[in-house]
């Protein structure tokens, strides 16, 4: 799938999706990363039928993401949400229920608001919310009606730590109900605990995608830390590169040998262990191994 975006009276348009080719199982916990720019919000309006590709199909449960009764069964929670100020939480949810076709049902709201943790709160002005709390009802908007595929842009953008652990439990809950999660995020960590695939998105293109474990796999990097003293020009031969805190140091070792063989270089060269901790499974380093800093396509890892 492409898309381009067109520009008012000038020949060339922003491609923002160059080839964009990929399937989310049912049931999985998607995540969707990669750089400022890469084109993230653009798909998921592709999917939601916001934004329509220039090439190419996009089939969302089954249908067209255009079709009414595929969009009833989506739930969407956007990046930057509009609410209305002046409207308590449950007039809010229950013009949303309205507006997605279903029966007024004041009991099922109740119970989303208590869900989210706007038990307390339901009966008040929206305006008067705090960027967590609207946040968490826009969650609550979003999970009205059940929804088989759920879709966030930033879900924990502007929640306090508490907050966050209490959104990722409910998304959780989600996914073991058999709901499809599509997550965008830039917080990886939030990413790694809430989904089981991930895809890299740079430049319009999907660059890596896959379980996560599998993503992780293969990347053999550990942190190392020395007593304070040690001398990092006698390290570097040993392949040892210097980390960000005082004594740290990074080095690539495919196997316990290898490892063991680039530790005794460095005691051999006066540097005593004091930590050791295998350093290349997170999402940040899967990420940092496929693209590179200013958004072009790094080595693989
Ligand atoms: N409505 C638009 N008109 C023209 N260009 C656009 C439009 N929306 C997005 N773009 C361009 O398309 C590219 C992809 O943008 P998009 O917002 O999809 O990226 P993103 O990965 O969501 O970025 P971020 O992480 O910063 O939110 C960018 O170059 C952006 O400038």
């Amino acid at each position: 799938m492409r898309k381009t975006y067109r520009r008012a009276f000038r020949r060339t348009g922003n491609d923002a999706l160059k080839g964009m080719d990929l399937s989310v199982p049912e049931g999985s916990a998607f995540g969707l990363i990669g750089p400022n720019g890469a084109g993230k919000t653009t798909f998921i309006k592709s999917i939601l039928g916001i934004v329509q590709p220039t090439a190419g199909t996009v089939r969302v449960l089954g249908g067209s993401p255009e079709d009414p009764r595929i969009r009833a069964r989506i739930g969407y929670l956007p990046e930057r949400l509009h609410l209305p100020g002046a409207w308590t939480a449950t007039a809010f949810l229950s013009t949303v229920t309205r507006l997605k076709g279903l029966k007024s049902d004041a009991q099922g709201n109740t119970r989303l608001l208590e869900r989210v943790g706007l038990a307390d709160a339901a009966g008040r002005k929206i305006g008067g919310y705090s960027k967590g709390m609207r946040q968490r009802l826009g969650l609550a908007a979003a999970l009205v009606g059940a929804p088989a595929l759920l879709i966030l842009d930033e879900p924990t953008d502007g929640i306090d730590p508490m907050g966050r652990l209490e959104v990722r439990r409910i998304l959780l809950e989600e996914v073991q109900k058999g709901t499809t999660l599509f997550l965008n995020s830039h917080l990886l960590a939030e990413t790694e605990r809430v989904c089981n695939r991930v895809a890299i998105l740079a430049d319009g293109r999907v660059v890596r995608e896959g379980r996560l474990e599998d993503l992780a796999r293969g990347t053999a990097r550990w942190m190392v830390r020395f007593a304070p003293g040690v001398d990092a020009a006698a390290l570097a031969p040993a392949g040892f590169a210097r980390g960000a805190a005082e004594g740290v140091f990074h080095v690539d070792a495919e196997d316990p040998a290898r490892l063991n063989a680039a530790l005794d270089k460095a005691r051999a060269a006066g540097a005593l262990l004091v930590e050791l901790r295998r350093d290349g499974a997170d999402l940040e380093s899967v990420l940092l191994g496929t693209v590179a800093p200013s958004g072009t396509l790094g080595v693989a890892a």
